[in-house]
């Protein structure tokens, strides 16, 4: 539009300077683009500020000073750009910095209108040009014309017609002075409380969100994880787990439950499950994964446990429930005892299952790495950037915890109130991995 419009604006507008700066806007969008895309790659886990978010909130908030110093704290452009990059700031990075931000940015407008007052003077594109309502259609006056008018006004207000230059910048001084205040009073509240408003409405859809997602990943009666989050935390650790770590996986089924149910009532047999539900909770770490599978079953997930000290984890297990006694009334208690399956899946097993399960694509891949070591020091680097990481399959978790559920049937099988190791029965039956996915 200015380049169509450059005969016209001539006058206003440095029609040279002005393909520099708009390649060089260009240019710093997409260098910064560029940088967010590889920075945002490296997580934190959200506990501190990214790398990228700093690259993002640095360079913006050295934009913000530089318009309101340029152009002016009161323009159009400044409260869009305040109010607007805090709000989005709001979405993208953590709330709390980008309310210091936003603070900070406040701040520093606050500076810039008591600076003068300080005897510290700042540039201001005022100088140059200016934006200036005439005949009802913004037209772009130079500096002269507008000096032009102002002592044209100013002359006409005073009767000798006549105004030394001290009392002039006096009264530009002033007036301007009064002008500012008027903005500190009216129009920085404003953003204050715009920005204020739309925190406090991202923090209440926050907190509906947190709700919407715990009754979506709790079992409402024992406050355990349910199952399909159970699952899927099962994933997300087989997925991080390290090479070398081993995970086991242990199927828990409470003995007889339906008699208890029978016998004392749903509402007793509800308490029992809490109750089973606290003992697993307190005798478990916090990484391990504990939710409720089905009915009166649960499922734990041991991540980085190899087997004999799941078995052991899982024999302590048992007896802390058989231990544990439910009182119903004064004169009636009882106790509950619960048959355990546990599966453990090796590392070498889990590499096996890995090499076994890859696409042809990926076999391509490690194939085309058996290369002359010279040309291999050279592309190993690249080579591993490049090669697809062999995945596990996607039915893995159901087919782990079906081992379990085969031991905790021979658990079961054998008069209950016992773990039985699916490895166990496995090296019995002089078995192996292939059970597993029949390969
Ligand atoms: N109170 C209560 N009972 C439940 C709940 N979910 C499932 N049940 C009961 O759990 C009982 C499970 O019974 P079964 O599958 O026969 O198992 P069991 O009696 O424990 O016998 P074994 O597992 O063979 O030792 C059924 O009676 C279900 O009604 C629940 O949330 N609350």
């Amino acid at each position: 539009m200015v380049w169509w419009c450059r005969d016209t604006l001539n006058d206003y507008v440095n029609i040279q300077l002005l393909y520099p700066l708009w390649l060089g806007v260009t240019v710093t969008g997409l260098f910064i683009w560029w940088l967010i895309g590889c920075l945002s790659r490296s997580g934190n886990n959200g506990k501190d500020l990214d790398k990228w978010q700093i690259m993002f909130i640095v360079p913006y908030t050295i934009y913000i000073a530089v318009i309101i110093v340029m152009i002016g704290y009161s323009s159009l452009f400044a409260g869009v750009s305040l109010v607007g990059g805090a709000m989005l700031g709001m979405v993208l990075i953590k709330r709390r910095y980008a309310w210091r931000v936003f603070l900070l940015q406040v701040f520093l407008i606050l500076l810039a209108i008591v600076s003068p007052y300080l005897g510290i003077d700042l540039p201001s594109l005022r100088q140059l040009t200016v934006i200036y309502p005439m005949l009802d259609t913004p037209s772009y006056l130079n500096y002269n014309e507008v000096m032009a008018i102002e002592n044209a006004v100013a002359a006409s207000a005073f009767e000798s017609a006549t105004l030394d230059w001290d009392s002039m910048s006096e009264l530009q001084l002033s007036s301007t002075f009064f002008w500012r205040l008027t903005h500190v009073f009216l129009a920085l509240p404003k953003a204050v409380f715009i920005v204020y408003m739309f925190r406090t409405l991202l923090l209440i859809l926050d907190d509906s969100k947190k709700e919407v997602l715990l009754h979506a990943n709790q079992d409402e009666l024992t406050k355990l994880k349910n199952r399909r989050y159970g699952l899927t935390q099962m994933k997300q650790v087989l997925k991080s787990v390290e090479d070398h770590q081993d995970i086991s996986v242990i199927l828990l089924d409470l003995d007889w439950f339906k008699e208890v149910n029978d016998n004392y009532g749903h509402e007793i047999g509800d308490r029992v499950l809490v109750e089973v539900a606290q003992t697993l909770l307190q005798s478990l770490t916090d990484e391990t994964i504990i939710s409720r599978y089905g009915g009166e079953e649960f499922l734990i997930v041991l991540p980085d446990t190899n087997h004999d000290t799941a078995m052991i984890i899982a024999e302590q297990l048992r007896l802390s429930i058989a231990k544990q006694t439910i009182i119903v009334d004064d004169n009636i208690s009882f106790n509950v005892t619960a048959s355990l399956g546990l599966y453990t899946l090796t590392h070498d097993e889990r590499n096996c299952i890995k090499q076994a399960c890859k696409t042809p694509i990926q076999k391509e891949a490690s194939q085309s790495l058996v290369i002359p070591r010279i040309i291999k020091s050279y592309s190993s680097k690249r080579a591993n950037r490049q090669t697809p990481t062999a995945q596990l399959p996607h039915d893995i978790c159901q087919r782990l915890i079906c081992m379990a559920d085969k031991a905790l049937y021979e658990a079961k099988g054998c008069g209950r109130n016992q773990v039985v190791s699916a490895n166990e029965m496995l090296a019995a039956e002089n078995n192996n991995i292939k059970v597993l996915y029949g390969t």
